[in-house]
């Protein structure tokens, strides 16, 4: 049966739920009993400096290292009992290291997919992510945001309800940052839910629908970008000085044009 929910859109269901959760490194509590939830189709951020505790978040929820204490539940599966199932509904970007030197894009898609169990169409997942005319380079011959976004594709081989991106963006010039801001909100749009960590603020106001501030350990703060900001203005502050319409990366985009420039 619907509920009043469903006819005003409103009804949200949280695909990861994290419920005072704790990561002990020896003596060293890395993360100090945080809560939070993400729902279904949003691209949610974890924001906060070098060290917080963000890594160590995801890779818990990713079923990859073990917690503490505390809970958590992917799609209604629990980390400990059903980690299976969870890796089967999930997509992690890949460290660089992981891939084989001599296999070029396409093969590699084929190996990954050969892991799964499954069969996919290498030239349909090279196209999600705009790469089908390096179907036959190696990864090493890849520009910087061209590795991204095939790391991204690796993600998506199996279909899964969510992906979890690690700071996607480090190290990008400013076009290949916005065209990948593109691309993952693109694959939001087509139903997937999206969990990223970054620690640049201009990254998570534009791409996430709602951020958790993680510091030492602790979030210290979860909503959209804009009611924190609408937030913090109603408190009375304000900027020292009046800032401009625009900044030099727009500039730079405007000269340059927002173009694939990496391919
Ligand atoms: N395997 C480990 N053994 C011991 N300490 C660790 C380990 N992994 C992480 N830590 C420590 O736990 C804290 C949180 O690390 P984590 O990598 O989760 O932070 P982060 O927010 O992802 O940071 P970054 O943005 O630098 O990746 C850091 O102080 C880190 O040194």
């Amino acid at each position: 049966m619907l509920s009043v929910n469903d006819f005003c859109g409103m009804v949200k269901y949280p695909i990861i739920s994290v419920d005072n959760l704790v990561k002990h490194y020896g003596d060293f509590e890395a993360v100090k009993g945080i809560s939070f939830e993400v729902f279904e189709g949003e691209i949610f951020g974890l924001l906060g400096p070098n060290g917080a505790g963000k890594t160590t978040t995801l890779e818990i929820i990713e079923t990859l290292r073990p917690k503490t204490s505390g809970s958590v539940t992917v799609d209604g599966f629990n980390i400990e009992r059903d980690a299976d199932q969870i890796k089967q509904r999930i997509g992690v970007q890949l460290q660089a290291a992981g891939y084989y030197p001599n296999l070029n894009l396409t093969e590699l898609i084929e190996l990954f997919s050969g892991l799964y169990g499954i069969k996919v169409s290498a030239h349909e997942m090279l196209d999600k992510v705009a790469l089908t005319d390096k179907a036959k380079s190696k990864y090493k011959e890849l520009s910087g945001g061209q590795k991204q976004r095939f790391s991204i594709a690796t993600t998506l081989i199996n279909n899964p309800r969510i992906i979890f991106l690690d700071e996607p963006t480090t190290g990008l010039d400013p076009q290949a940052r916005r065209n990948l801001w593109d691309l993952i909100r693109q694959i939001r749009d087509n139903g997937t839910t999206v969990v990223i960590t970054t620690h640049y603020m201009d990254e998570a106001e534009e791409l996430c629908d709602r951020i958790a501030f993680v510091d030492g350990g602790r979030i210290i703060g979860l909503d959209t970008p804009d009611h924190f900001i609408d937030e913090l203005i109603a408190s009375g502050f304000q900027r020292k000085k009046e800032v401009k319409g625009a900044n030099l990366e727009d500039v730079f985009i405007a000269k340059t044009g927002k173009e694939w420039k990496d391919g």
